[in-house]
């Protein structure tokens, strides 16, 4: 039996973008997915306790009868366990084995579809519980590029290696195509606003990609956010935070334009802005879930839960590690 976990992000800048090769900056968060993997001897079991669908816990078998017994439809089944399966099949890869059979027991504390990252901390924690559950012990890189495989796989081909490569290496990271790397960043108080909600990232990033085909304007709003990340970089460098909440602010107006923001997400921002946040943006895919505000004061948290449409409001601090096992058996 090992167990790993792997942390979830916030987007300083360049969500979306990211996708069509413009740079972004992912921050990982002390918000963590662990996933425990045990060799059994048929089968794929996998008890996902956080997962709930229409209010269902899932718990769900995916061996020959390979569905849960819910009263959902096959495609959320699917579209829910998704991640796993294609993690599981990473795990045989990079082992070099065929039908392996595990249980997966994932317990998370990020919450799903919420753009905090939770697919990519799931990916990466299972894969790094069942290569070494089956005596493979892969760098935190080939992790990340695996995982990002996986993301790749569910997203219909649509999918970028920041949220899998921040999730594996942890701490703020620069992602753009290939280039992935870790960087400096002064000390960044990150408050999150949660409207309860969840965004299907597949389909939002593929409403970009219409949008950026159709209208020559959407895809120079794209170039225009890999402008805003290059700009972020320098006021990350010169540690000016006024400069990247600045920027986080035109980020999330460019994100709206492109149809991922929400009405709780727009308000969220607002509040944290009006609070006195340095800069507020949504995180992530969009459509619901949450954002994030650069800001260390209890007022602005304070303002998040009063606002209308807004489930929760935490602080959250950079997550300096990435990926790491919990305890091996
Ligand atoms: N605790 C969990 N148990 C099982 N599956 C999970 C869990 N957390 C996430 N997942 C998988 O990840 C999917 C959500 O991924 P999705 O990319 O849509 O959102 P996200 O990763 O939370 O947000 P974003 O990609 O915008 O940062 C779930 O439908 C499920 O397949
Ligand atoms: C929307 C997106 O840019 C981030 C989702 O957290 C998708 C991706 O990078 O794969
Ligand atoms: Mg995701």
């Amino acid at each position: 039996m090992v167990t790993a976990s792997a942390p979830g992000k916030v987007y300083l800048f360049g969500e979306h973008a990211v996708v069509y090769g413009e740079p972004a900056v992912p921050c990982a968060i002390e918000l963590r997915a662990e996933v425990t993997v045990t060799q059994r001897e048929d089968g794929l079991r996998v008890q996902a306790n956080d997962l709930s669908l229409d209010g269902f816990t899932v718990e769900y078998d995916g061996d020959a009868s390979g569905r849960p017994d819910i009263d959902v439809s096959d495609s959320l089944v699917d579209a829910a366990m998704g991640y796993v399966n294609e993690a599981i099949a990473q795990v045989e890869d990079a082992a070099g084995v065929e039908d392996a059979g595990f249980e997966v027991q994932i317990d998370s504390e990020i919450p799903l579809g919420a753009g905090l990252g939770s697919s990519a901390a799931v990916a990466v924690a299972a894969i790094d519980a069942g290569t070494r559950e089956l005596g493979v012990e892969l760098a935190p890189e080939e992790i990340a590029e695996r995982a990002y495989r996986v993301e790749n796989e569910v997203q219909d081909g649509q999918a970028s290696r920041a949220d899998t490569f921040c999730s594996a290496m942890g701490g703020a990271v620069r992602v753009e195509g290939e280039d992935c790397r870790q960087i400096g960043t002064p000390d960044l108080p990150f408050v999150i606003g949660y409207d309860g909600g969840a965004g299907d990232t597949g389909a939002l990033v593929a409403g970009v990609r219409e949008l950026r085909e159709e209208y020559g304007f959407a895809a120079d709003t794209v170039e225009a956010i890999g402008d805003i990340v290059r700009c972020g970089e320098q006021a990350l460098a010169d540690g000016d935070v006024a400069e990247l909440g600045q920027l986080m602010n035109f980020n999330h107006g460019l994100l709206s334009a492109l149809g991922v923001s929400s009405r709780s997400l727009d308000a969220m921002v607002w509040a944290a802005r009006n609070a006195g946040a340095d800069g507020a943006k949504l995180t992530g895919a969009g459509g619901g879930g949450c954002i994030v505000a650069l800001d260390d004061s209890p007022e602005t948290i304070t303002a998040l839960e009063y606002t209308p449409g807004c489930e929760q409001a935490l602080r959250a601090e950079l997550d300096a590690e990435g990926v790491h096992t919990e305890g091996h058996r």
